[in-house]
This record gives C-alpha cells, structure tokens and sequence, in this order.
C-alpha cells in the first residue's frame, strides 16, 4: 500500500551519496509481484554522472530481471513534493507503463499523485524507432 511504499522510499533516502549536493532523494519501486527496489541518488565528483534516486530504482529491478511495475514513490526533503528530472522520466516512459502511479512527496508530507504519461507526455519511445 501507499503508505507502506512512502515508508521505503524515506528509508532508501538515507543511503543517499550526495557529498556534493547534500540533497538526498529517496524511491521505492513496486513490482507486479510485490517486491521493492529501492533507489537513491549517488553523485560523483564529475558532476554529470551523478545518478538519480528514480534511476537507480529503476535500474536495480532490471539488473535482477523485474519488469513489471505497479508504482514508484519518490521523496526528498524539497519544498514542494520532489519532481522527476527529464532523463528519469524519460527513463520511465521507456520502462514503466504509462498509466504507472507515480508518488512524489517530500517530508513535509505533501503529495503529487500523477503518472509517467503525465510526467512526459508525447516521450521518444521504441515505437519511434520504427518507420515502416
Ligand atoms: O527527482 C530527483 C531530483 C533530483 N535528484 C538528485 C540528483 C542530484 O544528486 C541531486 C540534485 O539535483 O538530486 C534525484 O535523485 N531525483
Ligand atoms: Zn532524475
């Protein structure tokens, strides 16, 4: 449920690399099956590289064989609920159904309840690919 899947994504928050930030995000993916993977962001010293909470997530399920997903959770402590950057929505169109729930929060407790199509309407997908 819901609040259970807020709980996660706070505790996966706290493994949060963010020396350079300080900025520590927190996700909670939920497979079809039940299980969460949690994500968070993991900076690096050449900026760029730095990885977002939602990506990590995302990409632990794949690197164990998850593809089916019910909901992510994202949180931090940001003043409005945290927003997904460009590159992880348009992971999440590429990943996730469109229609997948997508919470984001921050730890006052406000809540964005919106889904991956909302969050990038109109993303490149694999169809895109195609031109027959
Ligand atoms: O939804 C978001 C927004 C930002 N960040 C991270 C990236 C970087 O480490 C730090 C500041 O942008 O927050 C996330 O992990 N998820
Ligand atoms: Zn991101």
């Amino acid at each position: 449920m819901l609040e259970q899947l807020i709980i996660e994504a706070k505790k996966a928050r706290e493994m949060a690399y963010t020396p350079y930030s300080n900025f520590k995000v927190g996700a909670a993916l939920q497979t079809k099956s039940g299980a969460i993977f949690h994500g968070c962001n993991i900076e690096n010293a050449a900026y760029s590289l730095c990885n977002c909470a939602e990506r990590t997530a995302l990409f632990s399920a794949y690197a164990v064989g998850e593809r089916d997903f019910n909901a992510i959770v994202v949180v931090a402590d940001s003043p409005r609920p945290v927003p997904p950057c460009g590159a992880c929505r348009q992971v999440m169109s590429e990943l996730c159904s469109g229609d997948m729930p997508v919470t984001l929060t921050n730890l006052n407790g406000d809540l964005n309840q919106t889904t991956v199509r909302d969050l990038l309407p109109g993303a490149f997908l694999a169809d895109d690919l195609k031109n027959e």
